[in-house]
């Protein structure tokens, strides 16, 4: 299967936190999800893949390219990232939001792009189910509905790869799956490479086609989900009792009462 992007042997020391040797692989045209217990990285990696973060050590090749090779707004078309909601942005109009992510196809000597740039800021909100939002101030909109505005902002930079950290967290069950079937509809109608960090180990089960497990810094394991989630890895990884039951073809975690070992 070809990648669409690796790295190799990453590593990058912040504070009292190392990442060591990471060597991933993710696969083109599919989700990939990132998983993992709280600090073990994941966030960090995915700062790395989008050239936000520099690593100490190692290289990271992106459409057969080294990220060291591309140029600004080259690397903003080939690979669009979404940070995490507590990142703040703007207080402007959804629209004015969405059209900023438009700027890596700015450019002095570009005819008719403001036509262009207009379609597929439109384009973006309709498959994000916000165009009714475009007039509205950002910062107005309720948590569930920034988060696909974030989307939408990400998806009009139109690059073949989009990175997401944690797009579920803080959202309530109905716009998870929202988000969540975004997520995939992306994937399968526009063909893009999704890679997401997500905490959610049933709802990457679900939507991810393939799961990068990270723990103290280093990639633990990495596969299929349905050949990941069994009680030994939840008991490796997070360390918690559970059994794995399948419904439906798809993993269902029921955690064992009164047998946690509790760190309070
Ligand atoms: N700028 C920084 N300075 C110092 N430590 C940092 C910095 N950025 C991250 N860390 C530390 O690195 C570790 C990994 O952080 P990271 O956000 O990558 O983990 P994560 O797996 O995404 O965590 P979570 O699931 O809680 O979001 C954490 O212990 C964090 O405190």
């Amino acid at each position: 299967m070809k990648q669409a992007l690796y790295t190799s042997n990453i590593s990058l020391e912040i504070g009292h936190f190392s990442l060591n040797k990471i060597s991933a692989s993710i696969p083109e045209g599919k989700i990939t999800g990132i998983v993992g217990p709280n600090g073990s990285g994941k966030s960090t990696l995915l700062r790395i893949l989008s050239n936000l973060q520099k690593p100490d050590d190692g290289s990271i090749v992106i459409d057969e390219k080294s990220i060291k090779d591309y140029k600004g707004k080259e690397l903003a078309q080939t690979l669009a990232m979404m940070p995490q909601a507590k990142s703040s942005l703007p207080n402007i109009t959804v629209k004015e939001l969405v059209q900023f992510g438009r700027s890596p196809y700015k450019g002095y000597f570009r005819s008719n792009s403001y036509q262009q740039d207009e379609q597929i800021v439109e384009w973006a909100l309709r498959l994000t189910n916000t165009e009714h939002f475009t007039n509205r101030m950002f910062h107005t909109l309720s948590g569930g509905e920034q988060q696909k505005v974030r989307i939408a902002l990400a998806l009009v930079q139109k690059a073949p790869i989009l990175l997401l950290d944690e797009p579920t967290t803080f959202l309530d069950i109905t716009h998870q799956i929202e988000v969540m079937e975004l997520v995939e509809t992306i994937n399968r109608e526009e063909k893009m490479t999704i890679v997401m960090v997500l905490h959610e180990l049933q709802q990457a089960a679900s939507y991810c086609d393939y799961l990068v497990v990270m723990k103290n810094g280093v990639i633990a394991q990495a596969g299929k989900p349905k050949e990941l989630l069994t009680s030994s890895f939840l008991k490796d990884i997070y360390d918690i009792e559970a059994k794995v039951k399948y419904e439906e073809g798809y993993p269902l975690i029921i955690p064992i009462k009164g047998k946690q070992k509790v760190n309070i």
